[in-house]
């Protein structure tokens, strides 16, 4: 069995893409930053963290196959996760306005008896107009915000920000599909044989 160790709509979609079975199981671990902790080495932690934390409540059985990932925003060095609230979100978008910053996305693939670990970090560069503080307040009103990293989403209103992308477009929404392609096919998952299996 795949299990997809997230609570992340946007990963269960984008997993969807190549996998027509599998089950969710969000992983309830502290996001907390460390302190002086670089944002690739935080967010690959974050992902193995989601991961074995799923291996330790299935119990380790054999078998399973687990899928994690995590998204962040930095800028300027600073790791920006999810909005508190509005001032937050305010505050990160204001960061982010007219300038360019990054995305980083890691994805963690495991056995669930952690026989096998890998892992990847995609980065992806974000460029975005100048937001007004107007466009900022009406943004969170439109509850897209919330619960996205950076506070935004490239695939909903936030896409309206984006003045240019260069990297993964799936890392930016929540997980990278090419990778993950690469990934399961080593764990000898075949996306196209599922397809062909149909
Ligand atoms: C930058 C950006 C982030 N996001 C989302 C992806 C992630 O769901 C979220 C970042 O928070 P994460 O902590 O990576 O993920 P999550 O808490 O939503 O889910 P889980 O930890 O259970 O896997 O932000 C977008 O949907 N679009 C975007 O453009």
């Amino acid at each position: 069995m795949i299990i997809l160790a997230s609570a992340s709509p946007r990963r269960k979609e984008l997993l969807g893409t190549f996998i027509s079975s599998f089950e969710i199981m969000p992983a309830d671990i502290d996001e907390t930053p460390f302190e002086f902790e670089a944002p690739q080495e935080y967010v690959v932690r974050v992902a193995k963290d989601k991961a074995f934390s799923i291996a330790n409540i299935t119990n380790n059985q054999t078998g399973n196959l687990i899928i994690s990932s995590d998204t962040s925003v930095v800028v300027d060095g600073q790791i920006l996760g999810k909005p508190v609230d509005e001032a937050d979100s305010k505050r990160m978008l204001r960061l982010l306005s007219n300038r360019s910053h990054e995305v980083i996305t890691s994805l963690c693939v495991c056995d669930s008896q952690l026989r096998r670990v890998t892992t990847d970090i995609v980065v992806t560069q974000v460029e975005f107009r100048s937001i007004s503080d107007v466009e900022i307040a009406l943004y969170w009103k439109s509850g897209e915000p919330k619960d996205k990293a950076g506070s935004y989403a490239i695939q909903g209103i936030g896409a309206s920000f984006v003045k240019s992308m260069a990297g993964s477009y799936s890392a930016v929404v929540g997980l990278p599909l090419f990778e993950t392609a690469n990934r399961l096919a080593e764990f000898g998952v075949q996306i196209f044989q599922e397809i062909s299996d149909e």
